[in-house]
């Protein structure tokens, strides 16, 4: 029986990159201190675009081989984080990436849009009854920008959170758990503009031929909406590392980064939150644990 660290953070994504663009220095952070820290992702990204032209093949359309590449991409995210427990929903594979809203692959029955929320969320129950988490990070009800995984991964995360602390369900997969304190990524609108201010004075000293726009980053919420400032400061190049290491979906330059669309964007060194179940410890958290008592 292992006994696991006082403090247990878990975190649900949809995809190998999104732990590392929105919780990257919160992870770091966390693991250095040695709080437990869980990753689980639902897909393994086969549905991507890929950057390195070298890595083309990879694609869902040619090699169909960029699931299995990225599993590697994300362990090596994994260490640079120093996060040692990162898992797969219901296994390796076992939800294909849905890929964009509206995409034919949306309709795939092996598709992660496609599950059943309950027999997925089943899958989440049971690494929060092992794992019993204070804390869990999920994104907001839109996904944080609309992308079908983004919504299920939000969906399966609420709906596990109900289910580990129901003892009638599966008693099976442990003892019920209630997590006492739920966050949703967000991003407060101040920070959006002034990171990409920044992106703007880099001017033509950036790598990318295109700068997003506000809309284009997920969680955009007004300033007051936001419950906690995680400063990743101390790790922002371990964030940076694992970013770099998603090489098939990112490209960073410094302080900024490009999806596979090549638009610039600015890399979040405070990572914020948004608390929708439990109470906060202060007005402006800059713990997640605050306020936790077991
Ligand atoms: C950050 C994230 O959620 N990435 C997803 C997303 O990837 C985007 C998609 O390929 C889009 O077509 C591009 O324009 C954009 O640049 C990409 O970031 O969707 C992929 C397919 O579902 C997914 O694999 C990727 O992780
Ligand atoms: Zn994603």
């Amino acid at each position: 029986m292992t006994v696991l660290p006082a403090r247990r953070l878990l975190l649900v994504h949809a995809h190998p990159d999104d732990e590392s663009i929105n919780n990257g220095a919160t992870m770091a952070k966390y693991a250095a201190e040695g709080a437990h820290v869980t990753l689980v992702t639902c897909t393994l990204g086969e549905e991507g675009e890929v950057i390195p032209p070298a890595l083309a093949h990879l694609a869902a359309d040619r090699d169909d081989a960029l699931g299995p590449h990225r599993i590697g991409e994300l362990a090596a995210a994994m260490d640079a984080l120093g996060v040692e427990d990162h898992r797969f929903l219901g296994g390796p594979g076992r939800y294909r990436d849905s890929g964009m809203m509206g995409a034919p692959q949306n309709d795939r029955p092996d598709c992660f849009w496609q599950a059943d929320p309950d027999e997925a969320a089943g899958h989440l129950v049971a690494v929060v009854r092992e794992v019993r988490p204070q804390v869990l990070v999920a994104y907001d009800t839109n996904g944080g920008y609309g992308h079908p995984d983004h919504i299920q991964a939000h969906r399966v995360a609420m709906r596990a959170v109900e289910l580990a602390a129901d003892p009638a369900f599966r008693p099976d997969l442990g003892e019920p758990h209630d997590i006492a304190k739920v966050y949703w990524n967000c991003v407060p609108r101040s920070a959006v503009e002034e990171g990409f201010a920044r992106l703007r004075a880099a001017g033509r000293d950036s790598l990318f031929p295109g700068i997003a726009t506000v809309d284009d980053v997920p969680g955009v919420v007004a300033d007051a909406e936001v419950t906690a400032v995680v400063d990743g400061t101390p790790h922002a190049e371990a964030k940076a590392a694992a970013m770099r290491a998603h090489a098939t979906q990112i490209a960073v330059d410094g302080p900024f980064f490009a999806l596979s669309n090549d638009l610039g964007q600015p890399m979040f060194i405070h990572e914020h939150y948004r608390l929708v179940k439990g109470e906060a410890g202060a007005d402006r958290e800059d713990d997640l644990f605050a306020g936790v008592t077991a």
